[in-house]
């Protein structure tokens, strides 16, 4: 079967990650989350270090931010760490999920979660002369959004309200892919609830 076919010429994109619920409650947390969550347009495995999902962008994202959400709705202190991929020369593992439609199944869950969030993420369009050039105008992207941007060293942080970092962290990854980075990476941390102030901790 020749699997490019799926879905006109899109790649496959993937995500590696873990929710860690600081709480006694987390295995509990973790493992609703990851039960109430619609996953039937994703390739999914979960062990006991992360969980990995493959499919289109739309639906890689729709999981991982309802997971995360659902795990730190209820106000438990929760951080959520992904590395986001496409491009990823060589596995196939999931391909046959490229065939699904873009309509996302999760959005009823993450619909009307409002949680602030304090994040950092770090982008890397791999394979192409001019990567400044495309991270520099993605944190542009996501300052243009409403989100608060401030620079770091090796990423770039972010603090809004949880659904809006997500959506243009998508946002984000999907101009990086259809400018033709010929592979893409993207990590993100994202914290809610945090009992810590903003800011440097001493
Ligand atoms: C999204 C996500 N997937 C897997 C783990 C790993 N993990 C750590 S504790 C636990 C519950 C069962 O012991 C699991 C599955 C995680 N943290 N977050």
């Amino acid at each position: 079967m020749e699997l490019q076919n799926y879905c006109g010429t899109s790649r496959i994109a993937g995500c590696s990650f873990s929710v860690y619920p600081m709480t006694d409650r987390f295995k509990e947390i973790i493992l609703e989350a990851l039960e109430i969550v619609d996953t039937s347009k994703v390739w999914m495995e979960t062990d006991d270090v992360t969980t990995l999902v493959r499919g289109r962008i739309p639906h890689v994202f729709d999981v991982t931010s309802a997971i995360f959400l659902a795990a730190a709705k209820d106000g438990d202190h929760v951080v959520f760490n992904g590395t986001y991929s496409i491009g990823c020369p060589g596995d196939s593992t999931g391909d046959v999920y490229m065939a699904e439609d873009g309509i996302k199944l999760n959005l009823l869950i993450t619909a009307g979660i409002k949680l602030e969030t304090a994040s950092k993420f770090s982008l890397y369009p791999l394979g192409g002369g001019n990567y400044m050039d495309t991270i520099y105008s993605q944190i542009e992207n996501m300052r243009k959004r409403g989100i608060t941007v401030s620079k770091s060293h090796y990423s770039t942080r972010l603090d809004g309200n949880a659904i809006d970092v997500l959506e243009g962290l998508e946002h984000v990854f999907t101009e990086t892919e259809i400018s033709g980075s010929s592979h893409t990476v993207m990590t993100v941390t994202m914290s809610a609830n945090s009992p810590s102030a903003k800011g440097v901790i001493k």
